[in-house]
């Protein structure tokens, strides 16, 4: 059965970003090979938004003004090479055919966040998956768009497969993940915390156990995924004990336009004295706050630029959001007992952005974190181009210091081949 899965098209839609990759699977169906085409469209809803395919950027005459629109344009871009993938209409994975497409990243309803596995997306489960949307309003519904568009355009027979950036937390124990509220009426709501990025926490572990020398069942780690939407977590024995998102992706960490951590009294403040409905809150807290409510622009590159710039807002958004990642990763320390295998930076902004390193790690060399100045300003961009793993901390630093180059992609695409070759996705180890 497995044998015939050849392709797997991964969609990967983040708030600002919809990633695509089509791989080849080698080995019968067993292992994610070659990626065949590759692309994304970035600074989605903004004039600066661009489409690249293959390292080719175009910037259409305004930007990208959504994820629907951004779909349309990448299947309209794919369409050649899906076609020879899939073969001819109704042609499925079963007779030698065609590429599970596969809209990654859901927030799961809250029984399946249970569940805690990567799950069919078939009617049913869109089904789930739009009744849960409340809790992802920025990401289900562009995954969604991409169910209903990948599957008119790959025809019927072949299969999708949703995975859910919840399901890496499962693990989180009840101190973790409960909120203090009133047990009856949080059990009766789902309110607690899940966590998200799920994806990425769990390629960067797969990378960063090796590479410290640990098996990925022995590996403490804290890791810091700072991209448009960032979240720190904490890994005891290779999984996630800690995580700074919770219902949503609001909690936590400063984001490119989300808050993260506000009392929420702010919340009942704006909505009894701001005037403020709750669509007006969720536009504030979700869509203009963070980084863009801080300093005016949602990209980490403008706003460094404009602090360089002598911009006092913009010094002060940096400083509020480093600020913010210390006191999780204080906190992680202190839940790991402090002295994790690593220390773990990666997305856009922890890839790319050097002195946001430096900033969250200064001062902790009495903690045994020492960073190499050098090999922090090299990293990444130096670096070989499948070098997933960087190491940006001194030798003589007790925790090393990590860059991981996130692939959300490719981790989605692992967590497809080993759904279907266990045929039976319900039983699909816990993942993404
Ligand atoms: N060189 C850089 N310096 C600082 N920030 C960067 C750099 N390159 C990218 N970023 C930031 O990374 C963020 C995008 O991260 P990414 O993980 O791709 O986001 P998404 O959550 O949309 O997947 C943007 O906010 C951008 O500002
Ligand atoms: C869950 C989440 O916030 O994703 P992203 O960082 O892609 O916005
Ligand atoms: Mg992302």
């Amino acid at each position: 059965m497995t044998s015939a899965l050849r392709r797997v098209l991964v969609l990967n839609a983040g708030s600002s970003s919809l990633k695509y990759r089509l791989f080849g699977v080698d080995g019968g169906g067993g292992t994610v090979g070659k990626a065949l085409a590759n692309g994304a469209a970035s600074s989605i809803g903004d004039a600066a938004g661009a489409l690249t395919h293959d390292g080719a950027t175009v910037r259409p005459p305004g930007g990208v003004p959504s994820h629907d629109a951004a779909l349309a344009a990448i299947l309209r871009h794919l369409g050649p090479a899906l076609g020879a993938a899939t073969g001819p209409a109704g042609r499925g994975r079963g007779d030698g055919g065609g590429p599970p497409c596969v809209p990654g990243r859901f927030t799961p309803g809250v029984a399946a966040a249970a569940a805690a596995a990567a799950a069919a997306a078939a009617a049913a489960a869109a089904a789930a998956i739009r009744a849960a949307t409340p809790l992802a309003p920025l990401h289900n519904p562009a995954n969604l768009a991409g169910i209903a568009a990948a599957a008119a355009a790959a025809g019927p027979g072949v299969p999708h497969v949703a995975v859910f950036d919840t399901a890496f937390h499962a693990t989180l124990p009840p101190a973790a993940y409960t909120y203090a509220l009133p047990a009856g009426l949080a059990a009766a709501h789902g309110l607690r915390r899940y966590g998200f990025h799920g994806t990425s926490y769990s390629w960067a572990a797969r990378h960063v156990a090796p590479a410290v020398g640990v098996g990925r069942g022995e590996l403490n780690a804290v890791v810091l995924h700072l991209g448009a939407g960032a979240s720190a977590a904490a890994l005891r024995n290779g999984v996630s004990v800690d995580t700074s998102m919770g219902l949503t992706p609001l909690e936590g960490l400063v984001m490119a336009t989300r808050a993260g951590d506000v009392d929420a009294g702010v919340v009942l403040h704006l909505l009894r004295h701001a005037g403020l409905d709750a669509d007006g809150v969720d536009g504030v807290l979700n869509h203009q706050s963070g980084l863009l409510g801080l300093a005016g622009s949602p990209d980490m590159r403008t706003v460094l630029a404009a602090a360089d710039g002598g911009d006092a807002a913009a010094a002060a958004a940096v400083d509020v959001f480093v600020h913010r990642v210390r006191r999780y990763l204080g906190a992680y320390l202190l839940e790991l007992g402090g002295e994790p295998h690593a220390l773990v930076f990666t997305a856009g902004i922890g890839e790319a952005a050097p002195r946001i390193r430096a900033a969250v790690v200064a001062g902790l060399e009495p903690w045994g974190i020492v960073l190499d100045g050098a090999r922090n300003e090299a990293a990444v961009a130096d670096a070989p181009a499948d070098r997933i793993v960087v190491r940006v901390s001194a030798d003589a630093s007790r925790i090393p210091v990590l860059v991981v180059r996130a692939d959300e992609e490719r981790e989605i695409a692992n967590h497809v081949v080993e759904v279907l070759r266990e045929g039976d996705p319900s039983r699909a180890a816990a993942g993404g």
